[in-house]
C-alpha cells in the first residue's frame, strides 16, 4: 500500500504530508511521490513495532518501536486511516504470526463478528428511528405519505438488517461448526438420522424421539434419570439436520451446548449424579447453581427450549399446518420474553427457513420413504400423543425444583 501520510516534524514544522509506501513488512517514506526516486528518507520494521490509535484523533496512527523509533503520522481521513492500519495490521500479522490456522480463523472470524455486530446495532437504531418517525406522522396527522415513505425504508432496511444477520450466522456457522464436527456430543447414543437403529414399524416418528421421553422411567422420589433425559434431548438434533438451514445451526449449538455442560457434570462424578435434580441439589450446595456455565443454568435453557419444542409440537398434534406460525407462537409463550434483540432476529431468521408442513413430518420418520405410507400422519399423531405428555411431565418436575429453590432467573440474552 502506498499513500499520502501526515508526519510529525518537529515543533516549527508540525504535520508534513510525506509519500509512504508499505512494502514487504517494512514502511518507507519519501518527501514526494516524485521525489521517491532520490531513495527514502526513513522507515520503520512493522514486524517489531507497536500500532497504537488515537484516543481522539480519528486520522492518528502512532508506530513505535519503544525506546528506539516513532513514527508519529496522520492520515487524511478516517476512512484513509482505517486502510492503512488494515494493511499495517495484515503485515504486521503475516510476519510475526505464529498462530495455527485454526486459530488465525477463530481471530479473523471473531473479528468480522464483531464488524457485523456493530452494523446491526446501527440498522437496529435506524429502524427505531424510522418507527418513531411513523409514529410523530401519526400523531400530527400527516400519516399516509410520510408512513408509506418510511414503511418503505423500514422496510428496506429490515431486510438488510436480516440479511447482515444471516451473514453473521454463516460466519458464526464457519467458526464453530468445525468444532462442534469433531466433538462427539457427550454419551452420544447411535442417532437415527446418521444410522438407522433397530427397525419397528408401528412408530412413525423417528424412533430415537418418538420413544426417547416416554421411555424415561422416573424414580420413586420422581427423580429424573440424567443420562436418559440427555439422550432424550440429544435425539432431537437429528430432526433439526435433515431440516438442514444453516440458520439452524445456533439453535443446534446451542441446545447441544448445554446437553454438554449437564454430561460434563455427570462424568465429574457418575456415581453422584444419577438424575438431573441430584445435579441441581449439589450446586445449590457448592453455591455454583448461578454461576455462569453451571450445569443448573444449561438445564434451565435446556427446559425453556423443551418448553418451546413441547408448545411447538402440541400445536402440531392439534391439527396446525402452518409451521411458520406453530413456531412463531411457541416462541412468543415460551422462548421470547428471555431474548433481547439479536436473538429474536436470530429467530426470526430461522422462521423463514421454517419448513413445510411435509417436509418437517418427512424429517421425524427414521426410515426414509414411511412418510409416504397409509397412515403416516394418524402414526405422527399417535405417537405425540405418548411423547408430549412424557415430556410435560418431566418439564413440570423441573419446573417445580427451579421454583423450590428460586433458580428462575429473567435475565434477557
Ligand atoms: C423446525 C425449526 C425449528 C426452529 C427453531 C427455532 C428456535 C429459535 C430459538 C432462538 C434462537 C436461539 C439461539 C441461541 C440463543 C441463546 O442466546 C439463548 C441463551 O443461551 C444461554 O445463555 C446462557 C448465558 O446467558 C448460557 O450459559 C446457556 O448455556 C445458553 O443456553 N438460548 C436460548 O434461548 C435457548 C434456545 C433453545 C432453542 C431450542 C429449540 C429446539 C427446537 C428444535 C426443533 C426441532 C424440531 C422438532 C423435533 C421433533 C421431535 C419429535
Amino acid at each position: 500500500m502506498e499513500g499520502i501520510l501526515y508526519k510529525w516534524t518537529n515543533y516549527i514544522s508540525g504535520w508534513q504530508p510525506r509519500w509512504f509506501v508499505l512494502d514487504g513488512g517494512t514502511l518507507s517514506y519519501y518527501d514526494s511521490q516524485e521525489d521517491a526516486w532520490k531513495g527514502c528518507k526513513g522507515s520503520i520494521k512493522i514486524s517489531v513495532c507497536e500500532i497504537q490509535v488515537h484516543s481522539s484523533d480519528s486520522t492518528r496512527v502512532d508506530l513505535t518501536i519503544p525506546g528506539e523509533q516513532y513514527f508519529y503520522l496522520k492520515a487524511i481521513n478516517a476512512a484513509e486511516r482505517q486502510k492503512w492500519l488494515v494493511a499495517l495490521g495484515t503485515a504486521k500479522a503475516c510476519l510475526t504470526d505464529n498462530r495455527t490456522k485454526r486459530e488465525k480463523e477463530l481471530q479473523e472470524n471473531t473479528e468480522a463478528l464483531k464488524t457485523k455486530m456493530s452494523e446491526l446495532r446501527l440498522y437496529c437504531d435506524l429502524l427505531l428511528q424510522q418507527v418513531n418517525k411513523i409514529k410523530d406522522s401519526d400523531e400530527l396527522g400527516n400519516a399516509t405519505e410520510v408512513e408509506i415513505d418510511t414503511g418503505n425504508m423500514v422496510k428496506s432496511t429490515c431486510t438488510t438488517f436480516l440479511k447482515t444477520l444471516e451473514e453473521c450466522m454463516q460466519i458464526a456457522n464457519r467458526t464453530f461448526s468445525a468444532d462442534m464436527a469433531t466433538q462427539s456430543p457427550p454419551g452420544s447414543p447411535p442417532v437415527a438420522a446418521i444410522k438407522p437403529q433397530k427397525v419397528k414399524p408401528v412408530n412413525q416418528l423417528n424412533q430415537n424421539i418418538g420413544e426417547k421421553f416416554s421411555d424415561i422411567r422416573l424414580d420413586d422420589d420422581n427423580g429424573i434419570p440424567t443420562q436418559e433425559f440427555l439422550d432424550s434431548c440429544y435425539a432431537i438434533v437429528p430432526v433439526l439436520d435433515k431440516l438442514g438451514s444453516t440458520v439452524f445451526a445456533p439453535v443446534k449449538m446451542d441446545f447441544v451446548g448445554n446437553i454438554k455442560k449437564i454430561h460434563q457434570k455427570l462424568m465429574s462424578e457418575p456415581d453422584s449424579f444419577p438424575t438431573l435434580q441430584s445435579i441441581v441439589l449439589h450446586e445449590i450446595q457448592t453455591d455454583v447453581s448461578q454461576v455462569r456455565n453451571s450445569a443448573t443454568e444449561a438445564l434451565l435453557w435446556l427446559r425453556r427450549g423443551l418448553k418451546f419444542l413441547k408448545e411447538f409440537l402440541s400445536e402440531v398434534n392439534r391439527g396446525e399446518q402452518d409451521i411458520q406460525g406453530a413456531l412463531n407462537n411457541a416462541y412468543g409463550k415460551t422462548l421470547r420474553q428471555y431474548h433481547g434483540w439479536v436473538v429474536r432476529g436470530v429467530f426470526a431468521l430461522a422462521l423463514r427457513a421454517a419448513p413445510s408442513y411435509q417436509s418437517f413430518t418427512a424429517a421425524l420418520v427414521s426410515r426414509e420413504g414411511d412418510e409416504l405410507k397409509t397412515g403416516f400422519i394418524r402414526g405422527i399423531h399417535r405417537d405425540l400423543g405418548m411423547y408430549l405428555p412424557a415430556m410435560e411431565r418431566q418439564l413440570a418436575i423441573l419446573d417445580g425444583l427451579y421454583e423450590e429453590h428460586n433458580l428462575e432467573s429473567d435475565e434477557v440474552v
